[in-house]
């Protein structure tokens, strides 16, 4: 095993990620679970999932025992509580305990039974809400978080200090990775508790079937976001499993950001909608802005593929072939 004291992120001639391994993706029904199987199953991995009804990954000694089961190489960690702006708000407790839980039993379950290799997901959302802009990984820990998703990240805040710590104590090869705002295939269309980029899809989608004069969306539309293709975050993913092995988390994001306003005139474009759109100053903006530096990822030799309007038209046909004439 590498020493492993705070410094640079490093590349490693150990082979990180050896052909053909046998890799665990918890979560794997989710918008980046999903996207993870397509990928390494692709690249020729084999890929192993256990789905929430038969094992709920907050329970600690049922999770070790699976993890011990089956001995996987590698655990990707994509499964976790997620969700917008509205349900991060709502549901605090939710968002704290079983993001606690799921990392608790899966980090120390993966240990315990022996993997080499594991990839835990956090989210942009860990920085302080007045962070420097672009987001360097060294903001973290540096200022008071946005209040709308505090419980959930302070749960991912943790994570990346249970990942480190397994590091520092153990010698282990985890990682963190901090990825921006996602979408695609795969991810949650409900208008409650979704992310900003599917609630625009499907509100313009039914104001254009339904022959409404307008859409009403949250807050005052000047908040600034960055979004990836789950696609390009699965690759992004690869990337890290194959080439770093540091303590730091490393950004994943395009390095591009845009105001919720022109996200909800791009997406009207896509869904053919004409209608106007108006704007519910009571919701919340959240953060007023969360574009995160990605040159770590870059040096890493990263690069997104997918620009954001086509990744939108992509998302918003599979979403059409999801659902029902009429639901
Ligand atoms: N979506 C985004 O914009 C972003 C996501 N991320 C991170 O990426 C990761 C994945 O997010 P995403 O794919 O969007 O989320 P999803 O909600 O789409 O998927 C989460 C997955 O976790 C599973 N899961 C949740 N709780 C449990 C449990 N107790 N036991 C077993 N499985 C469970 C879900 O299972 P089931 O299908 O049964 O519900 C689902 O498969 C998370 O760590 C998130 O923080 C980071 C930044 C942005
Ligand atoms: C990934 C990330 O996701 C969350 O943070 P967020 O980026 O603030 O989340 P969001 O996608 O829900 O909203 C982005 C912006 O968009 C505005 N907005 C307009 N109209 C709708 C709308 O109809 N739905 C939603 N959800 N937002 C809308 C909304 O008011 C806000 O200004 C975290 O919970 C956090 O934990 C996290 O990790």
């Amino acid at each position: 095993m590498t020493s492993d004291l705070p410094g640079p992120p490093q590349e490693s001639v150990r082979p990180l990620l050896r052909p053909g391994s046998r890799i665990f993706v918890a979560g794997h029904r989710g918008l980046v679970g999903s996207a993870l199987v397509r990928r390494l199953a692709a690249d020729g991995h084999e890929v192993l999932t256990r789905g929430r009804d038969l094992l709920d990954l907050r329970d600690s000694a049922p999770t070790e025992a699976y993890l011990r089961d089956v001995r996987p190489d590698v655990v990707v960690l994509a499964a976790a509580k997620v969700g917008g702006i509205m349900a991060n708000s709502t549901w605090p407790v939710q968002f704290l305990e079983d993001n606690l839980r799921i990392q608790l039993s899966v980090i120390a379950g993966a240990h315990a039974a022996g993997t080499e290799r594991l990839l835990f997901l956090g989210s942009s959302c860990i920085y302080p809400k007045h962070a420097p802009q672009p987001i360097r990984e060294d903001s973290l820990l540096t200022g008071p978080l946005e209040p709308t998703n505090e419980a959930y990240a302070l749960a991912k805040i943790a994570g990346i200090t249970q990942v480190r710590s397994y590091r520092r104590q153990y010698g282990a090869s985890y990682i963190s990775a901090m990825p921006t705002n996602l979408y695609g295939p795969g991810d949650n269309f409900d208008l409650e508790t979704s992310h900003v980029l599917p609630a625009l899809i499907r509100r313009f989608h039914e104001a254009k079937q339904d022959g409404a004069p307008e859409v009403t969306l949250w807050g005052s539309g000047s908040p600034r976001r960055e979004f990836l293709h789950v696609d390009d975050l699965a690759a992004a993913c690869v990337r890290l499993l194959e080439s770093y092995d540091g303590e730091d988390p490393v950004n994943i994001g395009c390095g591009d950001d845009l105001t919720i306003r022109e996200l909800a005139e791009t997406v009207r474009d896509v869904t053919e909608y004409r209608g106007e759109i108006a704007w519910d100053t009571s919701k919340p903006d959240g953060t007023p802005r969360k574009l995160l530096d990605v040159s770590r990822l870059t040096s890493l030799g990263f690069e997104p593929q997918i620009p954001l309007r086509d990744g939108i038209a992509r998302t918003y046909a599979w979403w059409l072939g999801q659902r029902s004439p009429r639901s």
